[in-house]
């Protein structure tokens, strides 16, 4: 390991491009903020204009917040850092043996909404990484205590008896083999006759798999097979079993693992973490902190990597690429994870829900990773394991020394199977500090984001990596519905840290920088983002319907400010946008998405986060569906919004659609009229509300012209109409 004379990084990290411009051109817009801050000040409406004033309040209000919650986000444009690793000198640096043992997590929660065939092509694409498989130990931990997941799993171990092979030998660069057959182009002589049987085994085993969930039970030949089912009896169910460990490939044993060819398997294990009624589980939280002390016992790799169940590994040299980063000479033993972005495989051309917002994941997350304090997003993040014991860092520690190794461990599978067990049961962490300092921490739907806060205030370092090539790929949710959902839980999440002991501010004051306390105040804020919002979508549309103006007029000066934060602001966004990847049409459809989540699901999660304050209820965790009905898809792939049910949200959705178009048409036809305000006073708010309506657009024609069944449902349009009407007659 010639550390003398390798003096070259194993990574570097360069600064975003136009930094210096655009903190000129961030203060330009600051001087506009204050501008139209003074105004609301200075022009406050005199005596006599009762309901004017309270609007005009309530202006001020609004734009105070939206001017503060776009300083936050500033943090995150200030500073952006990109880090590029250089796995080449990795390899002549290190030899296969001095490689730290790796760990790979998967998680999943229940096998109708994740399939079990997609689990296993998470599976088998963590299994064939270009990595010593002696090294390498992927773990599934299955809170759905499901015997067809089980059961997919040894599956997916014999298949990869095939898969890992045929990956190396034609140097597969897609190792997720429903992926990989999906896009495969055959141009290679040698590959067509052993594609076809690859291709052959993998289908006949997604058939064997269907067939026993569409039976609903495993059949006797098969259980007969394997000692684990009888984990599986009629008492077992998904609330209520005993702990599961099964270690399905040992990859100690060297006779027994290996693949077709001879060549060692990386170790395969099963776990579903004890539960019982009455023992909260703590979710995902608790299902992570079971895996690390099952993987502890099993083969304690010091390096973990953690996926969900939809998210494939997309680059079989990813690892590679990230251990750049920890045993980098230099910098290396400061941090705790390497976070990769969360990108998907199925966003259609427009990304008609904004999941693949450029923005979010080309520059603010690289921009907190800045001030070394990137964000541990729960998925296609590699964790140094020590960093998740409650260990603190400090200068003098110097990489995972301490970590025992587990190869010279004689116990048998058996044994390590029970002493595993004891690990993974519910009582375990009674009296601990398992979800508190250990591990990942509890009590919140964004374990992930408080978890990170926590171990970087206990002196880690962390870094966001954005491959060339993406080295993690998952599921986005395809309809509005499932999105709203979604996106309303992270936001509650982040919010209730926010409220807590754990707000940035307090928590980290003193042991993050200022800009990391704010960058993560750009998403925990996302909830009472929702109220300014609100009132911009709903006050002044009114108020333009009755005449009365909130704005400048068109020929005053201090019109000036406001046109200019307006245009600057969002022509800024574009050109970031633009320049992050997207294309007008996408930036379009996340302006959009904007609006929507936060007057729907940011909103309900602002209001669910005071309920809770008030202990009124418990946090919860509503699974994301990752399986949808054809007809969804299709109208998926054709990019025409789904909503289909009749969600509350949807309601808020059309009332404020309906409310702008009546403001919008109703202030037209009272433009006539010769006691009406002018124009030229309106005109801000008749933007506003015409923008509105644009946005808006697919709402109308779910509610009046679409005939499938995507469409706003009958109730939900009557309802928008009557509280629209309401809205605009109600305003005296
Ligand atoms: O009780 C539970 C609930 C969920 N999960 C797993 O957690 C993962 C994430 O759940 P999902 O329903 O897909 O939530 P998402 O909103 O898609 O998850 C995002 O947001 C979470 C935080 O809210 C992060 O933990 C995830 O990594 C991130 O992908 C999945 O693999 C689930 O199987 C469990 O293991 N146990
Ligand atoms: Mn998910």
């Amino acid at each position: 390991m010639g550390r003398d004379h390798d003096h070259e990084p194993l990574f570097v990290s360069k600064e975003g491009k136009v930094r210096v411009a655009y903190r000129v051109f961030s203060a330009t817009i600051m001087v506009g903020i204050c501008l139209i801050w003074l105004y609301r000040i200075v022009q406050f409406p005199r005596d006599g204009e009762e309901g004017r004033s309270w609007a005009w309040i309530g202006m001020f209000i609004a734009e105070l917040w939206f001017g503060f919650y776009w300083i936050i986000t500033q943090s995150v444009r200030w500073n952006v850092l990109y880090s590029f690793p250089f796995k080449d000198r990795l390899s002549q640096r290190y030899d296969q043996d001095k490689l730290p043992d790796v760990d790979i997590f998967v998680c999943t929660a229940d096998p109708v909404i994740e399939p079990p065939t997609m689990v296993i092509n998470t599976i088998l694409s963590a299994m064939s990484y270009n990595y010593p498989p002696e090294k390498l130990s992927v773990y599934l931990s299955d809170d759905g205590g499901s015997e067809f997941t089980f059961y997919a799993l040894l599956e997916a171990s014999n298949f990869s008896k095939y898969w890992i092979p045929f990956c190396k030998k034609f140097n597969v660069e897609q190792r997720n083999p429903e992926a990989y057959f999906a896009h495969v182009i055959n141009d290679n002589a040698d590959l067509s006759q052993e594609l076809f049987d690859i291709k052959k085994k993998y289908e006949d085993m997604k058939n064997r798999i269907k067939l026993a969930v569409t039976q609903g039970r495993i059949s006797k030949e098969i259980r007969d097979e394997h000692k684990g089912f009888s984990e599986w009896n009629d008492e077992v169910t998904k609330q209520n079993h005993q702990s599961i460990v099964q270690i399905i490939i040992d990859g100690k044993d060297n006779i027994n693992a290996v693949n077709k060819e001879g060549c060692q398997l990386p170790t395969l294990v099963y776990m579903a973490r004890e539960k019982r009624p009455g023992w909260p589980h703590n979710f995902k939280a608790g299902a992570i902190n079971a895996l690390i002390r099952v993987s502890s016992e099993i083969s304690n790799g010091s390096i973990i990597l953690k996926l969900d169940c939809d998210m494939y590994s997309n680059n079989a040299d990813a690892i590679r690429e990230a251990l750049c980063f920890f045993m980098d000479e230099k910098r290396g033993h400061e941090f705790a994870f390497v976070q990769h972005p969360h990108w998907f495989y199925n966003i259609t051309k427009n990304d008609l829900y904004s999941y693949y917002n450029h923005v979010i994941h080309k520059l603010e997350l690289a921009g907190i990773s800045g001030y070394d304090a990137a964000l541990y997003s729960g998925t296609g993040c590699f964790h140094r394991r020590e960093s998740l014991s409650g260990k603190k860092y400090s200068k003098d520690y110097s990489g995972d020394r301490d970590i025992e190794t587990k190869k010279n461990d004689q116990r048998s599978v058996h044994e390590l199977e029970e002493a595993s067990k004891l690990l993974a049961h519910c009582s375990y962490e009674k009296n601990t500090q398992w979800g508190k300092e250990m591990g990942l921490v509890y009590g919140c739907a964004v374990e992930d984001f408080l978890t990170s806060l926590t171990i970087q205030c206990r002196g880690w370092k962390s870094i966001y990596y954005n491959p060339e090539r993406n080295a993690f790929l998952g599921v986005a949710p395809i309809t509005l519905d499932i999105a709203l959902v979604q996106q309303k839980r992270w936001a509650e999440g982040l919010f209730q840290i926010f409220f807590s002991k754990y707000c940035p501010f307090i928590y980290g004051h003193g042991k993050i920088r200022l800009g990391a306390q704010m960058g993560y105040c750009v998403f925990l804020l996302w909830a009472p983002m929702s109220l300014p919002t609100l009132y911009y979508v709903i006050v002044p549309p009114l108020c333009l319907l009755h005449g009365i103006s909130l704005f400048p007029k068109a020929s005053s000066l201090w019109f000036i400010p406001f046109a200019y934060v307006f245009i600057a602001k969002n022509v800024y966004s574009l050109f970031e946008a633009l320049s992050c990847g997207s294309t007008p049409k996408i930036w379009w459809n996340s302006q959009r998405m904007l609006i929507i989540k936060r007057t729907t699901a940011f909103f309900f999660a602002f209001i669910n986060v005071i309920i809770k304050q008030l202990g009124l209820s418990e946090t919860t965790f509503a699974i994301t569906s990752k399986i949808v009905t054809e007809d969804v898809s299709k109208r998926y792939e054709q990019e025409i919004m789904e909503f289909g049910s009749s969600s509350v949200m949807f309601t808020i959705l059309g009332t404020l659609a309906m409310l702008n178009l009546f403001c919008l048409v109703g202030a037209t036809l009272k433009m006539v009229l010769p006691d009406f305000g002018a124009l030229e006073n309106l005109i801000s708010q008749v933007f506003l509300c015409g923008m509105m309506v644009l946005i808006n657009l697919p709402v109308y024609e779910a509610m009046f012209f679409r005939k499938d069944n995507g469409c706003l449902p009958f109730s939900i349009m009557l309802k928008s109409i009557v509280l629209a009407s309401l809205a605009c007659l109600m305003m005296p």
